[in-house]
């Protein structure tokens, strides 16, 4: 059993504003236990004789100042909790802080470089990694992640569901056994074998997360997410089995826990507050008070399923996110505070091993069973069922085989079933009596048995032919047709490996076919990796379903998206991520290319040893004198630089493994993006096409004038059929933090914006009468008319 309090960390995000001047300073020199000093900035509009304090000080395990990078978190925060994980024991990491102080960035990290992975996917790594080190012991994986929002859990997990809101996901409740013990009812665990299956369930629960989110709920701000690796192992031919579970936590924004009192309206503010984080709150305030005999876990669906992190059995870490600046200065105390109360709190983690079920039945069943052959044997009882015709025929064999052999030391054994040893008693008897009463061995009476036999009838013999011949006819039909069935299945495999290796080819993978043959310096599934590489933007097809909107998109709609698209802030983040991700696959490429040529060296070099040996043996014959025990000079060359080909071998292909999971890592990035711009488009879409269909009385009729310019004589002409109100919307097309700056400026004047525009001749757009397409159509013209506003202005 392992006994400490909550460890407790600070992290100070970065910020390129000079407020965080003298706000804050941290002593590093108290080495053990550093502290944070949080100085409040001197307000003359309190008077000259102002009593508030002027600075608080907080002492943490260590404190992260804003330099520090990803990497140190994981190495100081981490990278502890998950090698307890592996030794069986649970953990927890939270991150706790106000909104955009950086817990999901701290916890799953930032979506723009490889670099800004958070602490769950290089937990990830690093425990599948460790695992696959102890190849000696059976571990199985399992993810599972909670999102919890109002008191309501939701499982973004389930493949079934197409989450396009919150309550399209499972829900999850809380159940309580007679231990008291919590079950999560819905929340679904998946089997990871691989850190890429464990990566890909991580981002297929954010992406559940981002487009479940509405603007009322932005999911990271105002809701918790749990996101839980459990582990089991367990020895070969061991009957004990260890769990461990590793809860990493990103909590909702913390603001408003220090505006709710305790003795606040809890019903009316359920709807707009995080109850979750004001239950925490309690339940750490309980857990902090010595000897408090109740703990109000039940209170919230969090503090239930942290209930064994928070004073329990579990190795608990908890991160305070902080962004100090002057207007943050309130929140960035009050989540110091809570997390010195956290401090206090004691767990005591136990090893949780238990005895595997299945395995436990197994011996016991046996056990039982040789308890009751024992007893029947003492007892005499015998069984009451007959033996059968194989069974007693296996006893008379045994019998047979026991007199003939010769070794006066050999035993009969039939086991404890009285039924066989009084058969085989049976037996000898009849054997004894036979012998006494012909004199005569067994085989002589069975050729006297077949002599007895009655000879067959010619005609019979003749029949008994026939069907014989008719049998092998039909044979050898039935086997003419086997090899003409059998040729066409080899034909059509042959065809359909040749598309398969045209297609592998066509992708044309970076990554080598795997190891040399003989090369055991990396374990084989590593192997097996490289070689699953090949089939690249598998992931994909795990978010595919996400970004799959793309492909039903009608023409309008696809080209009024790739103009969204441009002007989009993420695009550059799109397009950046594509040029690493290029960059990645070439070095992988060119990578891949250099192992394969160094597994050839490696097998020159191999075969040139073997000839050089077989050389060396030959000349030992010829010469009649003795083969030398130690290799001669061209051989130890030849070996040390196997060696050296085979170290190059080894560095390049940690390297490359690296390359493969950075280049997933990045592909899931994008994916991200994408289906975050694709959302942000239909959002879009939607508003516009609703506008248009409410704004427009042309929708109704059978045509619809193009924007034109505004002259007199077309304002004459059709002055019905523009509003104001769609000149307005006409004008606002992208949302605007979507538009450049240009037309952003451009928008907020009314210059004359018609003007500028190419003129172009009013001619109408014929309407299908369907609602849909219409609507596809008006947003096409709305987008290309954006695009010539903001030519007009470049
Ligand atoms: N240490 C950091 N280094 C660089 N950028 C950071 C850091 N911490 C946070 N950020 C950036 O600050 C922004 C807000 O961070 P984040 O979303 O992680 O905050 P949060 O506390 O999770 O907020 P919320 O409660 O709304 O979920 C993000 O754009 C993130 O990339």
């Amino acid at each position: 059993m392992v006994k400490q309090t909550i460890q407790i960390f600070a992290r100070v995000k970065p910020t390129v504003r000079k407020q965080q001047q003298g706000i804050y300073s941290i002593d590093e020199d108290e080495k053990l236990t550093p502290s944070l000093e949080i100085i409040l900035p001197r307000d003359l509009a309190d008077g000259f004789v102002n009593n508030k304090r002027e600075s608080y000080k907080f002492k943490f395990q260590k404190i992260f100042d804003q330099g520090a990078n990803q990497e140190m978190i994981f190495e100081n925060i981490a990278k502890p909790v998950a090698e307890s994980v592996l030794a069986g024991y649970n953990g927890t990491i939270l991150a706790y802080g106000q909104t955009g102080s950086g817990k999901t960035f701290t916890i799953t990290g930032g979506a723009e470089r490889y670099s800004d992975r958070g602490i769950i996917p290089r937990t990830l790594s690093y425990i599948f990694e460790q695992l696959q080190k102890d190849s000696s012991t059976i571990h199985t994986t399992h993810i599972s992640y909670l999102e919890i929002y109002n008191e309501c859990g939701y499982d973004l997990l389930d493949p079934r569901h197409e989450a396009s809101s919150l309550e399209d996901l499972p829900k999850v409740t809380i159940l309580e056994d007679p231990d008291q013990n919590i079950h999560l009812k819905n929340l679904s665990l998946h089997q990871a074998a691989t850190e890429e299956e464990a990566l890909n369930l991580l981002f297929l629960g954010d992406t559940n997360r981002m487009i479940a989110e509405t603007p009322m709920n932005q999911a990271s701000t105002r809701s918790h997410c749990i996101f839980t690796i459990h582990l089991s192992s367990k020895e070969p031919g061991s009957v004990t089995v260890r769990h461990a579970k590793l809860h990493l936590v990103d909590l909702a924004g913390s603001e408003r826990v220090a505006k709710t009192g305790v003795g606040g309206q809890l019903l009316t503010e359920a709807k707009y507050i995080n109850l979750s984080l004001h239950y925490l709150e309690q339940v750490i305030i309980a857990l902090s008070e010595k000897h408090r005999a109740h703990i109000p876990y039940r209170n919230s669906m969090m503090t239930s399923v942290l209930r064994d992190s928070l004073g329990g059995n579990c190795m608990t870490t908890m991160i305070a996110t902080l962004s100090l600046e002057k207007r943050n200065i309130d929140e960035s105390i009050s989540t110091c505070r809570f997390a010195q109360r956290v401090a206090l709190i004691k767990n005591e983690a136990v090893l949780n091993e238990e005895i595997d079920p299945k395995l436990m039945i197994i011996r016991l069943q046996k056990e039982i069973q040789e308890l009751k052959d024992e007893l029947a044997l003492v007892t005499g009882e015998q069984r009451t069922e007959v033996l059968t015709d194989a069974e007693l025929l296996q006893l008379e064999k045994l019998v047979s085989s026991f007199l003939e052999d010769q070794d006066p030391e050999s035993r009969l054994a039939v086991g404890t079933d009285m039924r066989k040893i009084h058969h085989c008693f049976h037996h000898l008897k009849k054997l004894l009596n036979d012998k006494k009463i012909h004199g005569k061995s067994t085989v002589s009476s069975e050729i006297k048995d077949q002599d007895c036999q009655e000879p067959l009838k010619e005609e019979e013999y003749q029949k008994l032919r026939d069907i014989l011949q008719q049998r092998d006819n039909e044979i050898n039909i039935l086997v003419n047709m086997l090899k003409k069935e059998k040729k066409k299945a080899q034909d059509a495999l042959h065809l359909s490996s040749m598309d398969r290796s045209e297609c592998r080819h066509s992708q044309s993978s970076p990554f080598p076919p795997g190891n040399p043959e003989g090369l055991r310096m990396l374990p084989s599934s590593t192997t097996t990796q490289v070689q699953d590489v090949s089939t690249f933007g598998y992931q994909s097809s795990l978010l595919h379903r996400k970004t799959g909107m793309r492909e039903e998109m009608s023409l309008g709609r696809q080209e009024a998206f790739e103009i969204f698209k441009r002007d989009h802030a993420d695009s550059i983040t799109i397009e950046d991520n594509k040029q690493i991700l290029k960059q990645r696959f070439s070095e992988a490429k060119a990578l891949g290319e250099s192992i394969n040529e160094t597994r050839n060296k490696i097998g020159r070099l191999k075969e040139e040893i073997t000839q050089r040996h077989m050389q060396q043996v030959a000349l030992g014959i010829a010469e009649n004198t003795a083969v030398p025990s130690i290799p001669d000079l061209l051989e130890e060359k030849l070996r040390s630089q196997l060696e050296e080909e085979k170290r190059r071998y080894k560095v390049m292909f940690t390297r490359l493994k690296a390359l493969k999971v950075e280049i997933e890592h990045l592909q899931l990035l994008m994916d991200k993006a994408k289906v975050k711009l694709q959302k942000e488009f239909e959002a879009w879409w939607t508003e516009e096409a609703t506008s248009l269909q409410v704004n427009s009385p042309a929708m109704n009729s059978l045509t619809y004038m193009k924007p034109f310019p505004q002259t007199p004589e077309s304002q004459q002409e059709r002055p019905q059929l523009v509003s104001n109100k769609s000149k307005v919307n006409a004008r606002k097309i992208l949302p605007l933090p979507y538009q450049t700056p240009q037309s952003r400026e451009h928008n907020s004047t009314s210059s004359p914006l018609e003007d500028s525009i190419p003129k172009r001749p009013a001619s109408s757009v014929p309407l299908t009468g369907d609602s849909q397409t219409d609507s596809d159509i008006l947003a096409f013209i709305k987008a290309r008319q954006s695009i010539l506003q903001k030519k007009c202005f470049q």
